[in-house]
Parts: structure tokens; sequence; C-alpha cells
């Protein structure tokens, strides 16, 4: 049996075969922030050609190391990187190096508002005339060529705001990979899947094998390790900003990769063992709810329940939980609060249930704040005594949830931003859960959450449930349905189309379910 010890054993894995110079090489890198070391003395091969994973647990390093080849941040000295074999200086935008290595960054870059055309003409550029006018024609022949470059035909004029997750992820790839024709240099992507469908997944991996045909490397970062296995041909583990191995992804398996991330064993499909709970008694009901892409919901959510609303993008789903908490308004239907009267489902906006949303950084984190100050956001009043705050019960609570979460921070004085994306994500959670609330809404409550710091959220949510806490929640992971829901509702078109209980819930039925409803 593997023990904690060998998992710790540093194997760079980095065999080359001769004559086969790796396209980037890292040697001793490290980065030091006020108060954290986020990397330390990291050295890393990315072969020609090749798929390289990158994964460790939240606030591992893995953006540090991404902002330091992108020009963002200044390495420690001693720290040394190659492209080609040829010396580069991290941290400096206008280096050779540079130049061949294209970012795909967690939040694409790309203007919602505008086409995919003029995306990809704020990057690459406007082709003008003389005059300064706009060449549109030439410009969309340009955008058709580069997405065809990928195997991709979109509508390259509509908004990329109508677009689908994955088109936008595809007009970001493009956008980073004009003017790259050779294709032979490394592409990094970013979290590319955080938030994407299963079948959307499986898009975005064909374009990525794409890439690597055309006989680029693609550094590749991701929380979700079935996609690792699907697409890596070698991966990099970061723990607490070492790197504690690089590996052929053959020979690895999910279970063994998610230890070799965590440092200890866990449960790659772990599952919450839950109570049956009594469906009759309700603690919010709405009736025929619809509001943007859902058209028809009823549904009731049980004290001690963690019901599960699943389907494809544009499914309706993905509305449900900002309609149940009152941060988009319902067009119609009626909703059942814990007075048991029926009514409006205009109420749900002052209903004011707790909502973990999808996108932490647009939606949820205040980042003029502390982390302190996120996390006791929403029960401030609760700590005022006489108008002064109670800074005691503000630190026990801070404390408390930092310890809970496991979040991983210097000082719980420190900006949220300085927080790694998952980190962040805890920080929502903390600040939902802290206010005690009967119900929570919890929409993709797992993304960008490293597999060991997911199952502490499951086990947590669970043991909330235990105690009453009633949970509606909706993800594009089947595994956080898996794990967590008694009950999942599946939706299609707006409406409900089915319906799983218990252990039917599993990842064959749930897509299975999910396909059914769709045209
Ligand atoms: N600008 C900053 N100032 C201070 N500390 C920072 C800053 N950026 C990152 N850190 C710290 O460096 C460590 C590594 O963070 P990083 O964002 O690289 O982790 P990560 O592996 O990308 O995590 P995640 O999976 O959650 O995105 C964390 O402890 C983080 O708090």
């Amino acid at each position: 049996m593997r023990t904690s010890e060998d998992m710790d054993e540093v194997d760079t894995g980095q065999h080359q075969l001769s004559g086969d110079l790796p396209v980037l090489s890292l040697g001793n890198v490290s980065k030091t922030f006020a108060g954290t070391q986020a990397l330390e003395s990291v050295d890393l091969d990315i072969r020609a050609g090749e798929v390289h994973a990158l994964v460790g647990q939240n606030g591992s390093g893995k953006s540090t190391l991404i902002k330091l080849l992108a020009g963002y941040h200044q390495p420690d000295p001693g720290s040394v990187a190659r492209y080609n074999g040829e010396e580069f200086h991290l941290g400096q935008r206008d280096t050779s190096g540079f130049s061949h290595i294209r970012f795909v960054h967690q939040d694409l870059g790309l203007v919602l508002e505008m086409s995919a055309t003029e995306n990809l003409a704020l990057s690459a550029g406007f082709i003008t005339g003389t005059s300064g006018r706009v060449h549109w024609k030439e410009q969309e022949e340009r955008t058709k060529a580069s997405l065809a470059r990928l195997g991709v035909d979109l509508d390259i004029r509509k908004p990329l705001g109508a677009a689908t997750p994955v088109e936008r992820t595809i007009v970001a790839i493009a956008a980073a990979l004009t003017g790259w024709e050779s294709g032979r240099g490394l592409l990094v992507l970013d979290e590319p899947t955080a938030v994407l469908p299963h079948t959307e997944v499986d898009r975005l991996l064909e374009i990525v094998r794409g890439i690597q045909r055309l006989g680029a490397s693609v550094l590749y970062v991701s929380h979700r390790l079935d996609e690792i296995f699907k697409i890596a041909d070698r991966v990099t583990v970061l723990r607490d900003g070492r790197v504690v191995t690089t590996k052929e992804t053959v020979g690895l398996n999910t279970q063994s990769l998610a230890e070799l991330m965590v440092g200890e064993r866990v449960d790659a499909a772990f599952r919450l063992a839950r109570s049956p709970v009594d469906a009759e008694a309700s603690v919010l009901a709405v009736r025929d709810l619809a509001g943007g892409t859902l058209r028809r919901l009823t549904a009731s959510v049980a004290p001690g329940e963690i019901l599960g609303i699943a389907g494809f993008t544009g499914s309706g789903s993905e509305v449900v939980p900002y309609l149940l908490a009152g941060a988009r308004p319902a067009t119609s239907g009626q909703v059942k609060l814990a007075d048991g009267k029926w009514h409006p489902a205009s109420r749900l906006r002052r209903s004011g249930f707790p909502l973990v949303p999808a996108d932490r950084q647009r939606e949820a984190a205040v980042a003029d704040f502390t982390v302190a100050e996120n996390l006791t956001l929403r029960v401030m009043e609760s700590f005022s005594r006489g108008g002064a705050l109670s800074a005691k019960r503000e630190a026990d609570v801070v404390r408390e949830w930092i310890k809970k979460l496991q979040i991983k921070v210097a000082n719980s004085e420190d900006s949220i931003m300085s927080l790694s994306g998952g980190n962040q994500q805890k920080v929502i959670m903390g600040r939902c859960l802290a206010a005690d609330p009967s119900v929570l809404v919890l929409a993709e409550p797992t993304a960008g959450v490293d597999v060991g710091t997911r199952q502490a959220i499951y086990e947590l949510i669970g043991g909330l449930a235990d105690r009453g806490l009633a949970v509606v929640v909706t993800s594009t992971d089947t595994t956080d349905l898996i794990a967590l829901c008694s009950r999942v509702i599946v939706l299609s078109r707006g409406e409900q189309c089915s319906e799983l209980v218990g252990d039917a819930i599993d990842e064959h039925s749930l897509l299975a379910a999910m396909e059914a409803g769709t045209p």
C-alpha cells in the first residue's frame, strides 16, 4: 500500500529522450508574497507536443506559476526559465519566451457585448484601410479562418453574451492563438472547464487535441481529475508550492492522483449517507415557477433534504438558484415559505435565502474587503451590540469558518483577492453558512475547489442537513449531485423531465435523464 512518505518522495519524471528538448523548462522557480511562500524551487519541463496537466489543492501555487509565465508577477531571485533552450526572464512580457506562450485565463478576458469577430480583432488588431476604416469583411474572414483552424464553425456576428460557455472558451482560445501560425508554441489553459457541462467538456477536449495535433504543447490546469486522464500525457502535482511529482498519466488513476495532491488517503467516489426526510414537511415550495430560461418548475424541499437540480446549459437549471434566492426576478409562479401560505413568486426577492453563486469573483466576493469582512457580511447585524460591533464574536466566527472550511489564508485581515480562487469560493460558502439559514442555495458549489476540500464541503453540508438545513444545489459537475443529493430533478428546455431518487442517482442515469429530455 502507498504511504504518505512514498507520496512525499520527489520524482521529477522528466526522463527526456535524447534530442527531446523541452519547449519550456523552469528551474528553481520560487515566489514569495508578504507572509506566503507561494512557490518554492519549482522545476518543470514541458515537452514539445505534449499536453501537460498541472494539478494541486487550492492554494498550492498553480495560478501563481501561470501568472509568473504571463509576466504578471516577478519571481524570486535564482529562478530560471528557458524556451526551446534559450533563457528568458519570467515576469517580463516582452521577452522571446513570452511571445511563444499564449494564455487562456479563467475569466477568458472577453467582452461579452461584442461578437467573436470583434473580440478577435481586439486581441489581434483591427484590419484597417488607409482611411482608418475597419475592413469588416476581411476581419470576418480572419475570424472564420482562426476558428476553422480549431475545427469550429460558430456564428461570428452574435454577441458572445448569447453564446454557450464552451463557445466563449473556444473564442478565447482562438484569440489567444492569433498570430501563432506555426502552431508550435505553448498554450496555457487555466481551468478551462471549471463551469462547463459534461457534453461541452468533451467538445473542448477535442479542440485541445486538435491544438496538440498542430504541434503545440499545452499546459492544462484543472480540478476535474477525470479530464486529466482523457487529455494529458503527463501531470505535475504541486503541494504547498512545491513539485511533489511529475508522472506519465498512464499508470495513475483518479484515486492515486487525488492522493498525490492531498498527501493522504481520499475517497474520490465519496457519497454522503443520507437518512430519509419527511417529504410532506416542506420549508420551501414553488409552483409553476418561471424566469429566464426556466419555463415551469413545481418542487419543494424539506428540512434536512439536499435537492439537486440538473440539466444542460439552457435547460433552466442554471437560473433556478438565482430565482430561489431572489437574485433574479421570477416572471410567474407561486412560492410557499415558512408561514405555510402560497404567495406570488416575486416574494422570493424578500426571502433572502443565501446563495453561493457560480461566479464568485463577479457575483459574490467583495474585492475591497478582507477575508474576515467577506466571511461576516451576512451576519453583521447579529454582532451589533448597541451600535458597536462585537469584535470578539466576529473574530470567533471568522476563526470557526476558516477552520471548518480549511481556508488557506495567512491572515484573516488580508484582502480576499489575495486568496487562491478555490479559497475565495470557500469564504463565500462560509459567509452563507455563518448566517445559520433554514435554506441554502448552491450554484456550482465546488467549481475550482480541489478534490480533498470537496469532500470536506460535502461532509459539512451533509452535517448541516442532518441538523435540518434544506439545501438546493445545481451543478454542471455530476460528481457534486451524486455525492450530495437524495433527490435530483432533471430539467430540459425549461421544464421538469424526470426525477431520480436515492441510489438511482449515478453518473449514467443522470446523463441519460438529461440527454433523454434533449431534442
Ligand atoms: N497577490 C497575492 N498576494 C498574497 N498572497 C497571494 C497572492 N496571490 C496568491 N497568493 C497566495 O499564494 C498561494 C498560492 O495561490 P495560488 O492562487 O497560486 O493557488 P492555486 O493553486 O492556483 O489555487 P486554486 O486552485 O484555489 O486556484 C496561496 O496561499 C495564496 O493565498
